[in-house]
């Protein structure tokens, strides 16, 4: 479990982020949402520990993120950020590899590689294993950096969860593979040590898939819960300026705005 408790970071005399207690369990597909600007990518650096919060904490299994080593995260927590782009001509299996950096000090042993090749397979980006990365869409370099992600955290933890953090994993995926990609964390939930946080934007995917929602807007949360709860036409109202129209049947949750 990832456990923020009333952080507060600001930049200046701007707040971002104001009093943000929240809760991601393993086993489930927490999803933080919000319109621009309200503050998801902040969350998630904090989480990440990449932003010092002034006020509050974050907790990983009870543990402050603040007494926890650097390389010993790195070994259970991956995170996939927005826009992550490389300049060198690397092959693709060797961009994957750098997700086991963690783990090895040298050389990948076998265990890194198999790690390597089974998340490139999960993935379905085993036949680009020797393409220049650089010459991959935009979509199938996405796609290996989850082959990347995915395979920092590949094997259980021997002591707790394992953690994945994903903002805006859908860009530049086309409807298939945000689909499949959203499958594709379900399926890595079997594994129930796994706590996966994400940032989307499509709420209508959020619906299907999550399994509990943030909302935060202009830095605060404002809602929290089920999809139900968070997905009402009150917070839509308040987050996006748009009356929604929204269906809730048998097939699921269905969102429009006019
Ligand atoms: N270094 C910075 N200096 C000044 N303002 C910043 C800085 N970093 C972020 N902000 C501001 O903080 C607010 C929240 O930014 P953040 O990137 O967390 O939003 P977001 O919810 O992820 O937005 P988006 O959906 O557009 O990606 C924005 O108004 C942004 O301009």
């Amino acid at each position: 479990m990832i456990e923020t408790k009333n952080i507060t970071y600001r930049i200046g005399n701007k707040t971002i982020l104001k009093d943000i207690s929240v809760c991601f369990e393993a086993g489930k597909i927490n999803l933080i949402l919000g319109p621009n600007g309200a503050g998801k990518s902040t969350l998630v650096k904090v989480i990440c520990n990449q932003l010092k919060p002034q006020k509050g904490s974050v907790f990983y299994e009870g543990i402050d993120i603040r007494n926890t080593s650097v390389g010993e995260l790195a070994k259970v927590r991956a995170v996939l950020s927005q826009n992550t782009e490389l300049a060198f001509p690397l092959k693709v299996k060797e961009v994957v590899t750098m997700g086991r950096y963690p783990h090895f000090s040298v050389n990948p042993t076998s265990k890194d590689d198999q790690a390597v090749r089974e998340a490139m397979e999960f993935f379905d980006v085993s036949e680009m294993a020797d393409r220049d990365y650089l010459t991959l869409s935009g979509g199938e370099k996405q796609r290996v950096h989850f082959a990347r992600v995915v395979s920092q955290i590949w094997y259980p933890s021997e002591n707790g969860c394992r953690y994945l953090v994903l903002d805006e994993p859908l860009t530049f995926l086309d409807v298939h593979y945000q689909f499949q990609f959203m499958h594709k964390l379900r399926e890595l939930l079997k594994q129930k040590d796994l706590v996966i946080v994400g940032v989307v934007h499509d709420l209508n995917l959020a619906a299907m898939f999550a399994d509990h929602l943030i909302l935060l807007n202009n830095g605060e949360l404002l809602a929290s819960g089920s999809k139900e709860e968070v997905l009402n036409a009150e917070n839509m109202k308040t987050a996006y300026r748009l009356e929604p129209v929204i269906h809730n049947d048998e097939r699921g949750m269905y969102l429009f705005f006019e």
